[in-house]
């Protein structure tokens, strides 16, 4: 398929200079975003995607079919203000990889064929190079590969586009930097027990991490152990790394991530205040179709106390097993608190859960709101009732707990989550830990109840309350915010990172890409 403008369903003309910032032939830099799709990386690419294009860039992005529907609402209203962003939509070729129908959606992919779907990925490289030359705008050549740090095989695509790639991550600096010091420094070697916490050597601080909760990519994985080695390389040969993070919020890791890599890293985010300037409408279907009114959930939002409900998602990925379910949903209704509770799947649980929850709904009415589904994220947290937020601490709910000034509960699952917890918690000091020590890829099927209602009851008594050193942890949280606004403002971090990624990115007059990374 064409580059096409999808949400106007008709050939894209060359970037709008219609309202839009960035006139058409002003545009020099056109970056090729090219995500995952697992909804925690391909919704901050698409807002990086549209904040360069608010700094004068022509962005297009990369998508397989199930997600486009997805990511429309954001790229309509980029459309609306005139900014120039293309989505390119490319099928995958599921039976070459013997992926059943559908499964370009990661959700349908079967447990047992993660690694044909990687490999189905990768040949997304020969059509999207064919379909990137043959529809080469020649006003707007692609200057720059922005591909996630999943897709190693985009090296050979900017080397054959001869332009350069950066790597995206939507992961802090200091995750970066202890897994790759962890790695460099052989810290887990001759350590047999993966639960055994060593300390991450060549910081400042003392940071103690276990091999299971800092894994490292895919390298630990049956199966995709000879895949994070060529993610690996693929990082080592990138000409630098966009992540979403601010330099303000962890100023030595970013400095020692960059050093580390001997690599430029350029700090774009909070790139969720992105939707400070779109619609609630937008804002409220960022990343899917919210399972709820966007005006039902402000109006039930506007009638709570400033700061005086709580949040509670586990993302996109992570997955509680029933029993878990009810202990968290009894934690949260004895804690007293007015609370949100994003329960994801809720249809797939058995009856049991079912009835808890129609029940629990019942005890709690007014002072307690489920959502079965996709959650407007972004818009409940940015809500003045919002005070705190039971997390995963996937790093995107993280960053946006931050910018919207939130204290956190961190209740790690897996991945770069108990790192990310530990940004939180000891350097931020904005968050209180449920005490999870050893990752869960929670499964329906799983019988253990891994946090007790308990504890999620004192966590969240101590979030919203927690004396004196509650006080201090909401303070630090709002101090952290108004760093956070402050980066993506003229003049800020962030806002200067993505003007310099514009302007080194460009297409010089004599039509070279000027590339100083
Ligand atoms: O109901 C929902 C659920 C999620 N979101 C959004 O979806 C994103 C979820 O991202 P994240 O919080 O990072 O969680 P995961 O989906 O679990 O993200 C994966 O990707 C992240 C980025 O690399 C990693 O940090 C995580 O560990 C990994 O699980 C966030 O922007 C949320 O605002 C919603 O808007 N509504």
């Amino acid at each position: 398929m064409a580059i096409q403008d999808l949400a106007n369903g008709q050939a894209a003309a060359p970037a709008s200079d219609a309202g839009g910032r960035s006139g058409g032939d002003d545009i020099k830099a056109h970056f090729v975003f090219i995500p995952i799709m697992f909804q925690g990386h391909l919704i901050p690419a698409v807002d990086t995607a549209l904040l360069l294009a608010t700094h004068g860039a022509l962005a297009t992005v990369v998508v397989t079919p199930s997600y486009t529907s997805r990511i429309r609402p954001t790229i309509d209203f980029a459309h609306t203000s005139g900014l120039p962003v293309r989505l390119l939509e490319l099928p995958l070729d599921l039976a070459a990889e013997g992926l059943p129908a559908g499964a370009d959606d990661v959700d349908k992919v079967p447990p047992d064929l993660w690694t044909n779907y990687f490999r189905a990925l990768a040949r997304l490289r020969t059509p999207l190079e064919r379909q990137l030359l043959a529809d080469a705008d020649v006003a707007h050549p692609v200057t720059c590969v922005v591909a996630d740090f999943c897709h190693p095989w985009a090296k050979e695509l900017a080397a054959s586009l001869r332009v350069p790639r950066l790597c995206f991550f939507s992961m802090c600096a200091f995750c970066l930097l202890c897994q790759h010091n962890v790695e460099r420094f052989g810290s887990y070697d001759g350590v047999a027990d993966a639960n055994e916490l060593v300390v991450v050597p060549g910081l400042e601080r003392r940071v103690e991490v276990s091999r299971a909760q800092a894994p490292g990519f895919f390298r630990d994985m049956p199966g995709f152990e000879k895949f994070g080695d060529e993610v690996e390389q693929a990082l080592v040969e990138a000409d630098g790394i966009v992540t979403n993070s601010f330099l303000e919020m962890e100023p030595e890791f970013v400095a020692g991530y960059a050093g580390a890599r001997r690599m430029k890293v350029w700090t774009v985010g909070p790139v969720s205040l992105f939707h400070h300037r779109t619609t609630t409408t937008t804002s409220a279907s960022r990343g899917n179709t919210a399972a709820i009114d966007a005006d039902e959930c402000l109006m039930w939002l506007d009638d709570k106390e400033p700061s005086s409900v709580v949040y509670v998602s586990f993302g996109s990925l992570a997955q509680a097993n029933s029993k878990q379910v009810i202990e968290l949903g009894l934690g949260l209704e004895a804690s007293g608190h007015p609370f949100i509770w994003v329960v994801k799947n809720a249809h797939q649980h058995g009856q049991d859960v079912i009835e808890f929850l129609h029940e629990l709904e019942g005890r709690v009415a007014g002072r307690g709101m489920l959502i079965r589904g996709w959650a407007p994220q972004v818009m409940i947290l940015s809500h003045v009732a919002v005070g705190s937020f039971v997390t995963h601490c996937g790093w995107n709910s993280t960053m946006e707990a931050v910018a919207a000034g939130l204290p956190v509960v961190t209740w790690p699952h897996f991945a770069d989550q108990f790192l990310n917890a530990k940004l939180a918690v000891e350097v931020l000091g904005i968050g209180v830990d449920v005490g999870v020590t050893e990752p869960v890829m929670y499964r329906m099927d799983l019988k253990e109840i891994v946090v007790g209602r308990e504890v999620v009851e004192k966590a969240v008594r101590s979030v919203m309350d927690g004396g004196e050193e509650g006080e201090e942890r909401r303070r630090r949280a709002r101090v952290l915010a108004a760093k956070a606004r402050d980066a993506v403002e003229e003049g800020g971090s962030s806002y200067g990172n993505l003007l310099d990624l514009v302007k080194r990115f460009e297409v010089d007059t004599a039509g070279c890409v000027v590339a100083t990374a």
